[in-house]
This record gives structure tokens, sequence and C-alpha cells, in this order.
């Protein structure tokens, strides 16, 4: 039996019913042995001893023997979960056997006493079918066949006797009898009404649960979409890195920066040379792979936390030097230039350059009030166009 079917049984009405009555009759039985403990001290002078101790030694052995089993059938509860019907019809055999000793009983002992002392077991074993009702009502049938047997006997017999007094006691033991099942029945009625309802709000409460596990789970599916959208809309799908977005964010937030600390920002712009005629020869999806190595090398020569490197658009990239003086900016854009260089990467062949090479252009201003963050990146705009002008291959 796995867990699952394990609490589900534990949940389920039957079960919690089986378990109720088992659970009130290991706390009955004790308060059993003490009336019957009680009843050997009253009855010892008014009943023959042997007969008297054989009677209590059937009681007790009889009690400590249910005892020890449900309080086995408890401990295990595999045994109440299992089988309902089985362990149910055990239950309603030992208190059904536990009532006809009972009820035994107090037609042996009005055998042998008098009046007061037939009023005194009248009142003793209303008091035990009292309290067996109590604690059998979640089971109305266990229930009324406990307070009949202890009842029906005495009875019977005072009924027979034929003696007026006894007759009357009878008759009074129907009607007490007749309002003990009334009664019975509607406790029993609000113990099964309060079982169920304990039920519907485990299953209620077991429901908003997984509604509410469900509901983290989508949320965090949310979240992660969100970072991926968030993802998604500041790189460049080609080349993995920033996009023009993303750059145009992160030049804002440098530019206020080094306008508050009066930190200098450094600006390059690259551009593959005559990467039409590169394009031009080997196709466009050369010229894709093309990109993303350029890229790649762009990026593995800018490392610091505080560096962007971004694609501009088509072949142009750019990087953004947040803290970084105009000199450490070129030497940046010339070790970038070099390494594109020390690639080797064949240019077409009607390139003036037989391997492809970048061309740079750097500009480094320290923000203030009178500027815009877009002159830095004009400033670069001119300094590559001078580059290019010059003859590529080159940094401005
Ligand atoms: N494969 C590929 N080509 C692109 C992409 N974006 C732009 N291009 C191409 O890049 C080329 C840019 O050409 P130009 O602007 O004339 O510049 P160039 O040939 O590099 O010449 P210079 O910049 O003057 O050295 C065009 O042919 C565009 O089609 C892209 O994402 N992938």
């Amino acid at each position: 039996m796995n867990a699952d079917s394990l609490s589900d049984n534990e949940n389920a009405p039957e079960y919690k019913r089986i378990y109720q009555l088992y659970s009130n009759s290991l706390k009955s039985i004790p308060a059993t042995i003490l009336t019957s403990s009680i009843l050997l001290v009253l009855l010892w002078t008014k009943v023959p001893w042997e007969t008297i101790l054989i009677w209590f030694s059937i009681v007790f052995s009889a009690s400590l023997i249910r005892y020890h089993n449900v309080r086995q059938a408890l401990a295990t509860k595999s045994y109440l979960q299992k089988d309902h019907k089985d362990s149910m019809r055990q239950f309603i055999f030992g208190s059904s056997f536990t009532a006809a000793v009972w009820g035994a009983s107090f037609l042996l002992f009005c055998l042998y006493t008098d009046e007061a002392y037939s009023l005194l077991m009248i009142w003793i074993a209303s008091a035990i079918a009292m309290g067996g009702s109590l604690s059998l009502s979640p089971s109305k049938y266990a229930q009324k066949i406990f307070v009949c047997l202890i009842f029906i006997p005495a009875i019977v017999m005072n009924i027979l006797s034929g003696n007026e007094f006894n007759i009357t006691l009878g008759l009074l033991c129907i009607m007490f009898l007749a309002v003990l099942i009334i009664l019975g029945n509607n406790f029993s009625n609000l113990v099964n009404d309060a079982l169920n309802l304990e039920n519907t709000n485990q299953e209620l409460l077991l429901s908003l649960q997984q509604k509410n596990a469900r509901l983290e789970e989508s949320n965090l599916e949310l979240t992660r979409t969100k970072e991926f959208l968030t993802q998604q809309t500041l790189s460049d799908p080609l080349t993995g890195i920033a996009n023009r977005r993303s750059f145009d964010n992160t030049l804002i937030r440098e530019w206020n920066r080094c306008l508050r600390r009066q930190h200098p920002l450094s600006c390059i712009l690259i551009d593959v040379d005559h990467f039409k005629k590169y394009n031009d020869q080997f196709g466009h999806q050369m010229g894709d792979a093309l990109l993303q190595e350029i890229s790649n090398t762009i990026s593995s020569q800018a490392t610091r936390a505080e560096d962007l490197v971004a694609r501009y658009g088509g072949e142009e990239f750019v990087v953004i030097l947040s803290n970084a003086s105009h000199d450490d900016a070129v030497m940046l854009a010339e070790r970038t230039r070099k390494a594109i260089t020390e690639k080797n990467f064949k240019h077409a062949e009607d390139s003036p350059f037989d391997k492809v090479t970048i061309s740079a252009g750097v500009a480094t201003m320290t923000p203030d009030n009178t500027l815009d963050c877009y002159d830095i990146v004009h400033k670069a705009d001119e300094k590559l166009y001078e580059a290019k002008k010059s003859g590529r291959n080159r940094t401005c």
C-alpha cells in the first residue's frame, strides 16, 4: 500500500467511524472492569462466592482480551484500514458479547437479591447502557444491539415474574430502553454528521492545497517565461550579446552614473571592413557565422563587469566602458582589432585585405549637463568614419 492510498483510507469516513469506535472502547473497557469490581464487593455477601467469583473471572478475562485486541487493532491501523466490514463485524461481536454477559449477570444477580438490590442492579445496568450508547454512537447498529442485550433479559424476567413490583420495574425498563434508543439514534446522527463534515473539510483542505501548489507552479512558470522574454527582448538573436535596446538602456544608466561621479565614459564603435564583399562571395550564412565570431572576439576582450558589448546594427558593434580613460579605451579597441586580425578569417577575393579586419572609432567624455548621452555615440561614429576614410583596419 503506498502513502497515497494509506492516507486516502485514513480520511475515509468509514475508517474514521471504525477508528472512533475502537478508541472509544479503549476508554470504556477499564470502566467496565471498575464497575464489575464494585459489584463483586457489593454482592459478595448476597450471591454465593463461587458464583460471583466465576462471574467476575469471566467479565475480567473477557475485558482484558477485548482491551488487548482493541489496542492491537489501533496500534497497527492496517487491520482497520484494510477491511472496514470485517473490523466492524469483529467490533460488534465484541461489544455484543460484553452486553450479553452484563445482561445475563443482572438476570443472575436478581435471582439472589431482594427488591432493593434489584433496583440497584437496574440502576447500574442503565448506567452501563447509557455509557455504552454514547461510546458506540459512531455505529447505530452496535449501539442498539448493546442496549437491547443489557435490558431485554431483565425486562423478560421481571415481566414474567408475576410480581407487581417486578412487572412495574420491567415496564420502566422498557420505557427507559425506548428513550435510550431514540436519544442514542439522535446522538449517533450528530456524531456521524460531525465525522462526515470533518472528512469534507479535509477533502476541501486537500483540494485547496493542491490548487495552491498548482498556482505556485504556474507562478514559477510565469516568472521563468517573463525572465526568458526579458532576456529575448534585450539580446541579439544572432550573436547572443546585448541588442540595441539593451545598449540604449546601459548607455543612459552609465552616462548618469558617470555624470554623478564625474567619471569618464568611453564608447567604441566597431565596423567590419568590406563586409558586403565577404557576404557577396561567401553568402549570407557564412556572413552570419563571421559576425558571431567577431562578437565572441570583442566580448573576450571587454571583460570588466561594467563593460557592455552590444550589436549596434548590421555588421556594427559597440562597446561601452564606464569609468575608462580614452587611452584605456583605445588600447582595448586596438587589442580587439589585432585579435580579429590574428584569427585569420579569409576575406573575399575582391577585398583589398586578404583577411577580415575591423575599423574602430573611440570617443571618451566626462558627462556634464550641457551634453546628451548620444553625443558620445556620434563622436565615436565620426571617429569610425575617420578610420574608414584613412584606410580601414585601424583605430581612431
Ligand atoms: N550576413 C549578414 N550580413 C549582414 C547583416 N546585417 C547587415 N549585413 C550586411 O552587411 C553589409 C554592410 O555593407 P556596407 O554597409 O556597404 O559596409 P561594408 O561592406 O562593410 O563596407 P565598409 O563598412 O565601408 O567597410 C551589407 O551587405 C548587409 O547586407 C547580418 O545580420 N548578416
